[in-house]
């Protein structure tokens, strides 16, 4: 795509970022993406633009902003991905937790809209911001306080900025609930986090590119929600 609009993409060293990363560069998208580790497979991202950043520090957040200020004048998309999924049993204090929780699923999203909403205001097609969130930012979780509180925080920055973007930009959520496991989930977990949804399955990465692209191709969807859960309210 000649003279397109980057995409900027959170936390790409692995997993949902990663493909998401990888999708957008096989689309021909310039790919601007953040990685806290340097995990081997970022060489994999070839062409894309990556820039180290720990979203729990400041000086970190405020150098990628001037960066990406300094060297585009517009942007077709920032998709907001990066998580860390902290539980209470953390041996961080409670303190900790919730900073860092409300940092990077709420401050993040919202320093980084604010700054960079004009270059979003500039993209000749339209654009999109989009807030992974989770399905339990609607309903809580007895083990993840502090996390579903942040991503019920991210959820109603995505009604804030929809309204405050209008018409030139989309903001969108998308909610999903159990995606892909990780490596460490023994059977048990697996089977007892595969039995909360009516569907049973681990969707996999794709099915989250899949939401993205629907989002990025609406011309009439803002400030709202796509839940992705196999039905598990109805459970
Ligand atoms: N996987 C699932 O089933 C589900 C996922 N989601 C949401 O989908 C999104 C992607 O999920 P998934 O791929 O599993 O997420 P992962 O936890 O596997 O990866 C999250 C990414 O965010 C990065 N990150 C974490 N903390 C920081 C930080 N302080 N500074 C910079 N980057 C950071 C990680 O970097 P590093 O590699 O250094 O850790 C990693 O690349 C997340 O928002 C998640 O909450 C929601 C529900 C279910
Ligand atoms: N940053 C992350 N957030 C979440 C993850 C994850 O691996 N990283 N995983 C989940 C679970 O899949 C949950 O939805 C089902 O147990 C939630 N958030």
């Amino acid at each position: 795509m000649v003279n397109q609009a980057p995409i900027l993409i959170t936390g790409v060293g692995k997993r949902i970022g990663f493909a998401l990363a990888k999708h957008f560069l096989k689309k021909g998208y310039p790919v601007l993406g953040t990685y806290r580790t340097a995990h081997p497979q970022l060489s994999e991202l070839k062409g894309a633009q990556l820039f180290a950043v720990d979203f729990y520090q400041q000086k970190s957040i405020d150098e990628l902003i001037t960066a990406i200020r300094q060297e585009y004048s517009s942007l077709r998309a920032v998709i907001h991905n990066a998580s860390d999924w902290l539980p209470e049993s953390s041996d961080q204090a409670p303190t900790e937790i919730f900073s860092r929780m409300m940092q990077i699923h709420a401050g993040v999203p919202y320093q980084i809209n604010l700054a960079l909403a004009d270059l979003l205001e500039n993209s000749e097609e339209g654009s999109d911001i989009i807030h992974i969130t989770d399905y339990v930012s609607e309903k809580g979780s007895s083990k993840h306080i502090a996390y579903a509180a942040s991503k019920a925080a991210l959820s109603n920055l995505t009604l804030s900025f929809a309204a405050s973007l209008a018409p030139k930009v989309k903001v969108n959520s998308i909610a999903p609930s159990l995606i892909m496991f990780n490596p460490h989930d023994d059977e048990a977990y697996r089977s007892k986090a595969l039995d909360k949804s009516l569907l049973k399955i681990t969707p996999g990465e794709q099915e989250m590119v899949d939401a993205v692209e629907y989002l990025m191709r609406s011309q009439y969807m803002t400030g709202r929600t796509l839940s992705l859960d196999g039905g598990r309210p109805l459970r």
